[in-house]
């Protein structure tokens, strides 16, 4: 049966994909996104678009919307630990705003991008949903204050909810992929350096307790992420609010991403070893078993050659769509 679906932060990286997910599968699109992050251009075609921002979401939610997919956030770790006033505002003040105005038009259905963030330094590896939640960052702070303020909307408002923590997301999907400006993110900034459009990847911190003192991270296609989104649509039950962990359980060290760029472009891409970079966790791998058992899903993309592959070819084919408007 197809839905009706606002889609908040459309006009970004993961949005996007799951907004084009959404509409191969049959249903309606809305997004709203303020493009503080995001491109209006990077809004999949057969979409409606509206510019604006989640914290005004009561003009244009009404009970014809048959769920939130709410993905506006920011979401750069190291610039929470700088300016946390920006997180909590954005994250935590637009979400309440929204949580509101959908329970003024009954609109009682949320799947909201949650974080590995949440956990902090873990105690166990893999991470599962019951770990303890210590955030070492303002960004992961806000995260999960979100998720506790759904939580209580859940249990004393009815609200079916589902918040995904993603672990790493990365890759492309067709004409959406990432494409932060500035750029935070490992593999896109590496694949910046294939490009010729910096002279080497800074890596942050090689003196971290793992095998080659670089962090070690859990990455995931953002294709796989966006699969898990449609499932939880249909698991989110009234009353509850479950929380799953996406990634695929393997861990990469920046090293062995910078080598696997290598391999995927045959670009020598120099390295340097800079500072830690602050609130960065040394290891953050996901157990994924409650998505597997509650969602029913199977991610099939979890080779990190493929993601960076996929990666790779979205960069370079917005590469060429620049240099032809340059033209
Ligand atoms: N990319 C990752 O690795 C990752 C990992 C874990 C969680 N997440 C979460 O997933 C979500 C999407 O991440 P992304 O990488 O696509 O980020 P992104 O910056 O590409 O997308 C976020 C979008 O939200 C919009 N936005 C921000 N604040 C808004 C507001 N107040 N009103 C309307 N629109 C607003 C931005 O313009 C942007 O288009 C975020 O909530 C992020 O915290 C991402
Ligand atoms: O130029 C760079 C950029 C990153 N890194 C390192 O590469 C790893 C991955 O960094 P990213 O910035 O790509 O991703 P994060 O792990 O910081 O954060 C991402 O994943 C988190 C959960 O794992 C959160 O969900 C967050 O939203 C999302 O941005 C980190 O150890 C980081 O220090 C470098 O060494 N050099």
């Amino acid at each position: 049966m197809s839905g009706k679906y606002l889609v908040t932060g459309g006009a970004g990286y993961v949005g996007s994909v799951v907004a084009q997910h959404l509409l191969e599968a049959g249903h309606e699109v809305v997004v709203l996104d303020n493009l503080s992050t995001g491109f209006r251009e990077g809004v999949p075609t057969g979409a409606s678009f509206i510019e604006g921002d989640i914290r005004d979401a009561a003009k244009w939610l009404d009970p014809s919307f048959d769920a939130v997919l709410h993905f506006a956030a920011f979401s750069q770790v190291g610039e929470s630990v700088v300016k946390p006033e920006k997180y909590w505002d954005n994250n935590v003040g637009g979400t309440m705003a929204l949580l509101d105005a959908m329970r003024s038009a009954g609109v009682r259905k949320l799947v909201f991008s949650s974080t590995a963030a949440t956990y902090g330094e873990p105690e166990q590896t893999p991470i599962v949903e019951s770990a303890p939640t210590k955030p070492t960052n303002p960004y992961g702070a806000s995260k999960l204050a979100v998720d506790h303020m759904i939580t209580g909307e859940a249990a004393a408002h009815g609200l079916g909810a589902v918040s995904l923590r993603y672990f790493n997301v990365a890759g492309a999907y067709g004409s959406c992929g990432e494409r932060h400006d500035p750029e935070s993110h490992l593999i896109p900034l590496v694949l910046q350096v294939a490009q010729g459009r910096r002279e080497a990847i800074s890596v942050f911190g090689d003196d971290y307790p793992t095998p080659d003192g670089t962090c070690i991270r859990d990455y995931i296609h953002v294709a796989d992420l966006a699969e898990a989104h449609l499932l939880a649509l249909a698991a989110a039950t009234p009353g509850e609010h479950l929380i799953c962990n996406l990634g695929n359980g393997n861990g990469f060290s920046v090293r062995e991403v910078i080598e696997t760029v290598r391999q995927v472009t045959g670009h020598p891409i120099p390295e340097v070893v800079a500072p830690r970079r602050g609130g960065d966790p040394a290891v953050l791998v996901a157990s994924a078993a409650t998505a597997r058992e509650r969602l029913g899903w199977n991610p099939s993309r979890a080779d990190l050659a493929g993601i960076v592959a996929d990666a790779w070819e979205f960069a370079q084919d917005i590469a060429a769509q620049n240099s032809a408007r340059e033209q």
